[in-house]
């Protein structure tokens, strides 16, 4: 048997879903969280007499005719798939809101069991609901849940009313006239003739208490959170708070122990293959667990950033957010909804991207998909890292600066979208329901930290390892696989084919083989610069900030890389700018549905990494050493090339949408 979860966003589909599955799917207090759909089998305790009954999580939607593609995902799976029972999901402290959806899913012909939500928060509120009456009125069981309650009656009733209503559809309270769907004005006058029939139910069986003190106080708070102007610098401090815990304070404090942690487990490692061959030693002890030991030392800062975002999603200040950022994105022709997929970016670019599908329209959605990943991701977070620590004694600004450049990137790239879709002849609108405040769980931030700690181990594991152990080969062996000498490095395989590549990077000012090799294989993974740097230069010990700045400007680290402040914080640019890793490529290809959008993304992505690592290091080096760095003329050739492509395509663009619209407007102009 199936059952499909289906109700209103943020009324708790997830939550209910995890808690009767045993599942751990992402759970945030904003509309929008689940994107797909998910299935898995409820555990056995929660109903009897059925083999199996499967859950199907889906996307929260407002109604059967979908806006957003997310939302075509449920109402197509309700249609079309023929689960054998619904649950729907109400969000009861929001009654009149979430039967609109109700009606129409109990139209379908498939048994429904309403669930009334977040009964607790009623409660609390002193607002009741005559369940009795509710359930006489729509002809289905209606069952208060509590899903965030360690007490699961009311979840294992409404799985048993489900079980019990055995392929029996209920008559539908509300039938949709026989309307033309195509005709908008009929459309809305049914719509609002659905409201008024869901609006006198409501009114027979909800009392409420008018406006609770604790509304009033919400009221309070958000006229300051979504302010203009105060709103944006609450953000700002918020965010900055955040990486400065995860990344100056906490973060490197645990790193630190980690570290130790895994420079012992190396020592032992060596100890063991001492009478070993030298290739057998360089592997396993530098290549896989130096390697690899250099991308895990990384991940209590990258824990304790998902740690906090987790509060912040979970407590409703995410949905905020949005509001104030509305005004700001929509003047560069991207969505408030847009700032959700960047936080979460934060995180991983590929969730991010994806959370892009909730945007409306469909010009938005893709630059917001395209512009994500500049925010640097959990995986750039290392080489943030890295750089900072060696090339900067660690200062906190290197961090701020990356995350704030990228923010500017975003701007900048999608004014440029913005010029190029011709989108000032477009509209679009931003409707974002704010939840309510609460507490954020302890626990769910713990599990969403986990989970991702997880995903980094298994990625380290997995990927980099295989990674650090080409790498090493590569850079062991020359074409004829003989093993090359010290002084011969350059001889080897892995410096051949980086070579050609490191090149093109001379006016950037890293012409290095190995640099050029460490910025391929971040395009693997991007803690696969951190990795291949640890290889190639065989240094391991790169998270102790404190010992690496004890030597001063010329310590250790910066010394092997040969890299100037100026030539590392180019570098460091590069990378993180550039294209996002393939997975994230791939995610970007799946939202966008286009090969022109696709190809697009990558040359932006290319174009504005190169870019910024140029004129970092030209104007940087004119700006510390008095002159003009490398190759600047041969760089400048390539940057203007680009520059070029991009005026050419817009004004092509422009052209073709003066032409289309000139004659859309005669159009218009004719029959007035
Ligand atoms: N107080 C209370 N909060 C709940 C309950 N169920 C869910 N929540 C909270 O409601 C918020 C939304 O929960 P989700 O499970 O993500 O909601 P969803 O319906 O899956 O949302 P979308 O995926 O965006 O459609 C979270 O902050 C939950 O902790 C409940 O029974 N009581
Ligand atoms: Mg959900």
């Amino acid at each position: 048997m199936r059952i499909a979860f289906a109700g209103n966003p943020n009324s708790g589909k997830t939550t209910m879903y995890n808690a009767l599955t045993g599942e751990n799917e992402r759970v945030g207090n904003w509309a929008g969280v689940t994107i797909g759909k998910k299935e898995s089998p409820i555990k056995k305790e929660f109903y009897d007499f059925v083999e199996e009954i499967i859950a199907v999580d889906l996307p929260g939607a407002y109604s059967m005719s979908p806006f957003t593609p997310e939302e075509g995902i449920t109402s197509g799976y309700v249609r079309d798939e023929n689960p054998d029972a619904i649950i729907n999901i109400v969000d009861a402290t929001n009654l009149s809101r979430s039967l609109f959806f109700t009606t129409q899913l109990l139209e379908l012909g498939i048994p429904v069991v309403v669930a009334l939500n977040k009964s607790d928060i009623n409660e609390k509120q002193n607002t009741e609901i005559d369940t009795e009456a509710l359930s006489k009125k729509l002809n289905c069981p209606i069952i208060k849940t509590v899903s965030t309650s360690s007490d699961k009656t009311g979840l294992k009733e409404a799985v048993n009313a489900a079980v019990e209503l055995n392929g029996n559809g209920q008559k539908a309270p509300y039938l949709q006239a026989d309307i033309d769907l195509h005709d908008k004005k009929a459309v809305e006058a049914e719509d609002r003739k659905r409201f008024d029939f869901v609006n006198k139910i409501v009114k027979e069986v909800e009392t409420r208490k008018v406006l609770t003190k604790e509304r009033n106080s919400q009221d309070k708070v958000d006229s300051v959170l979504t302010n203009k102007v105060a709103g944006i610098l609450i953000f700002a401090a918020v965010m900055w708070a955040v990486f400065w815990i995860s990344q100056s304070k906490v973060g490197p404090l645990i790193a630190d122990w980690l570290v130790g942690w895994i420079e012992t487990f190396q020592g032992w490692v060596s100890g063991l293959l001492e009478n070993s061959s030298p290739l057998l030693q360089a592997i396993l002890a530098d290549g896989i667990v130096g390697g690899v030991g250099a991308v895990v030392g990384f991940l209590p800062l990258v824990m304790v950033m998902y740690f906090l975002i987790a509060l912040l999603e979970d407590c409703g200040y995410m949905a905020r957010v949005s509001v104030v950022m509305d005004p700001i994105f929509k003047r560069v022709g991207l969505s408030g909804k847009s700032i959700i997929p960047i936080i979460i970016g934060t995180g991983c670019g590929i969730p991010g991207i994806m959370a892009s599908r909730t945007i409306r329209d469909e010009r938005e959605r893709r630059a917001t998909a395209m512009l994500t990943t500049f925010i640097p991701c959990g995986a750039k977070i290392p080489v943030i890292a890295l750089f900072a620590g060696a090339f900067f004694s660690g200062a906190s600004w290197v961090n701020a600066l990356m995350y704030f450049v990228g923010i500017l990137l975003i701007f900048l790239g999608a004014l440029l979208i913005k010029g190029i879709t011709g989108y000032k002849y477009r509209k679009s609108f931003f409707i974002m329901e704010l939840p309510s405040y609460k507490l954020p769980s302890l626990k769910r931030a713990c599990f969403s930290m986990l989970e991702r700690a997880k995903a980094y181990i298994i990625k380290a594991a997995t990927i980099i390892l295989v990674c650090n152990c080409v790498v090493q080969l590569m850079q062991t062996f020359n074409w004829k696989f003989q093993v090359v000498g010290e002084d011969a490095a350059d001889t080897s395989i892995l410096a051949s084919i980086a070579s050609p590549f490191a090149v093109l990077l001379v006016p950037l000012g890293f012409g290095a083989w190995q640099l050029a090799a460490a910025a391929i294989t971040g395009f693997i993974a991007k803690e696969n610069v951190v990795g291949t740097l640890a290889v190639v230069y065989s240094i391991t010990r790169f998270i102790d900030t404190d010992e690496l700045a004890l030597t001063g400007g010329a310590n250790e680290v910066a010394v092997t890389m040969g890299l100037t402040t100026v030539t590392a914080l180019a570098y460091l640019m590069f990378n993180l700018f550039t294209p996002p890793c393939f997975a994230a490529i791939g995610a970007m290809n799946s939202e966008m549905k286009s090969a022109k959008w696709l190809w697009g993304a990558i040359g932006l992505q290319l174009g504005t990494g190169y870019t910024v690592a140029f004129l970092v290091y030209q104007f940087g080096t004119l700006f510390t050493e008095g002159h003009l760095g490398n190759a600047f003329i041969p760089g400048l050739i390539a940057v203007l090339i680009m520059a070029a492509i991009v005026v050419v395509i817009s004004r092509r663009s422009r052209q073709k949408f003066d032409v289309e619209y000139s004659l859309h407007n005669k159009g218009t102009g004719a029959s007035v």
